[in-house]
């Protein structure tokens, strides 16, 4: 779509982003002297009666309830063309998915955000209105002379769009829409925005989406520290059951200021996301962790990835792994039977929580890695299936180790798991090694490989 000069009065600027259904401009109220952003509809729904009607809606919903934390609707008008548009707040700081994506918040500060959002869709609520499209990208935010505000934006309209237009698909965002919202014509309440909020409250925390429901690893595995009364909130709130979900936005906005508000909230310092901080942060958190982590050391590995060195001295074996794995250590920790049986003796183990490590429910991140002397090949490595699947196969030549890498991208729902067993040319001894991450990273595999070193 080419950049019209204006909207009425408004006088473009620019374009601020394009959704499914609309493509919202920047503009500029000369009469008033104030920047707004302007919705318009997309031409290929504009004509569409019920879909008109629905945007209207969602502009006097905006309107009527007109509240601090949500954006607000001043002016609503139709083009020439048939299109509707409306006009609203500006929201000068991007979105909270922007903020998330910047680096780890300050448990203090993801809480506030949470509160404020909380507090926005309570007066949907109070209002009649579902949102049923909270996600982090949905929530705008504004400079305020105190600093910044949360503004909800988007009020499920696509969804509005969807049941509209007879579309039998579910509609939602995957990570953060409730179980109901994924049957067709499924009958919500406003405890489906519970159970987003408490989806925008994990990654607010980890920095990442819960997995799909039912969500089992509770925030404070990936951010441990976090106060029990704010796991078992969120958690309540990603209830697969919606009865155990808070009734509302209003209980669980209460809760989350109730935790924010209790004396002490600790640091909770997000081990998780270590690696999105600055460097000089880095540094600092190594050093007051390094009494935990004995003798190791920080060092920066792919880019924006902080790895800490680990050593195994009956082996001679190094290699480093990501800093916020590196929390548990075993020495002497059996292998994977299938992988002793082709010959790999005890190894180390480097992990959020060892006792987790081969638990399927709820398995820990690290890296187990041992040395088998004397072999070529460990062909069985990947034997004894971890998870319940044939994994994926590849070879890999990182240029001083050569081997062979077994993924499952997705083990038991909650994970990735890989293995691998590699050898340097020359050398009669085989490394054998596994990673379990939440994401998966093959190049992060690889890269932990590319690390080791024997002798
Ligand atoms: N009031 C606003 N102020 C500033 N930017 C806005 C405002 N409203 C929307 N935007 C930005 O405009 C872009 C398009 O928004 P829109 O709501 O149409 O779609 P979306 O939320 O990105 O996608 P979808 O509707 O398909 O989920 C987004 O980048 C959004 O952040």
């Amino acid at each position: 779509m080419s950049q019209p000069e204006a909207f009425g009065r408004y006088r473009v600027i620019r374009r601020l982003g394009s959704g499914s259904f609309a493509t919202v401009w920047l503009a500029q109220d000369d009469l008033l002297n104030y920047p707004v952003a302007i919705k318009v509809l997309a031409e290929n729904w504009a004509h569409q009666m019920d879909i008109q009607h629905r945007f209207l809606e969602e502009a006097r919903i905006l309107r009527q309830t007109d509240s601090t934390w949500l954006v607000a609707v001043h002016d609503v008008d139709v083009l020439p063309d048939g299109r509707p548009y409306m006009v609203m707040t500006y929201a000068d700081q991007g979105s909270v998915s922007d903020l998330i994506r910047r680096g780890p918040l300050p448990l203090e500060e993801a809480l506030r955000l949470l509160t404020e959002i909380g507090q926005g869709i309570t007066v949907l609520h109070n209002h009649g209105t579902i949102h049923r499209d909270i996600k982090p990208s949905n929530v705008l935010l504004q400079s305020s002379p105190v600093g910044q505000r949360v503004l909800v934006a988007d009020l499920g309209f696509a969804k509005a769009i969807d049941e509209a237009s007879g579309f039998t698909a579910a509609a939602g965002t995957p990570g953060y829409m409730s179980p109901e919202q994924s049957i067709p014509g499924g009958d919500l309440d406003v405890r489906s925005d519970v159970y987003s909020l408490g989806a925008v409250a994990y990654e607010l925390i980890t920095g990442k989406p819960p997995s799909r429901p039912p969500v089992r690893i509770p925030p404070g595995r990936i951010r441990p520290g976090l106060p029990k009364e704010l796991d078992d909130l969120i958690l309540s709130a990603l209830s697969v059951d919606r009865e155990s979900r808070p009734a509302d936005a209003k209980t669980f906005t209460d809760r989350v200021r109730a935790i924010r508000m209790a004396p002490n909230l600790p640091q909770a310092e997000p081990w998780w996301q270590r690696y999105r901080m600055p460097w000089q942060r880095v540094v600092s958190v190594m050093a007051s962790t390094a009494v935990v982590l004995a003798t190791l050391t920080a060092s920066l590995g792919a880019p924006g990835l902080t790895l800490t060195t680990v050593g195994y001295t009956a082996h001679g074996l190094h290699l480093d792994v990501p800093s916020m794995w590196a929390r548990e250590f075993h020495t002497g920790q059996e292998a994977r039977p299938a992988a002793a049986d082709a010959g790999a003796g005890p190894g180390l183990l480097v992990a959020t929580d060892a006792e987790e490590w081969d638990s399927a429910v709820d398995p820990a991140y690290g890296v187990y890695a041992t040395v088998v002397p004397g072999s070529h090949d460990l062909p069985a490595a990947s034997g004894g299936d971890p998870c319940h699947e044939r994994p994926e196969q590849r070879e890999l030549d990182t240029g001083d180790w050569e081997g062979t890498v077994w993924d499952w991208p997705e083990c038991n729902g909650d994970s990735s798991f890989s293995s691998a067993a590699v050898h340097r040319p020359g050398d009669l001894a085989t490394v054998y090694l596994e990673v379990r991450q939440p994401d998966y990273r093959p190049d992060l595999v690889d890269e932990i490989i590319d690390t080791a070193s024997l002798g």
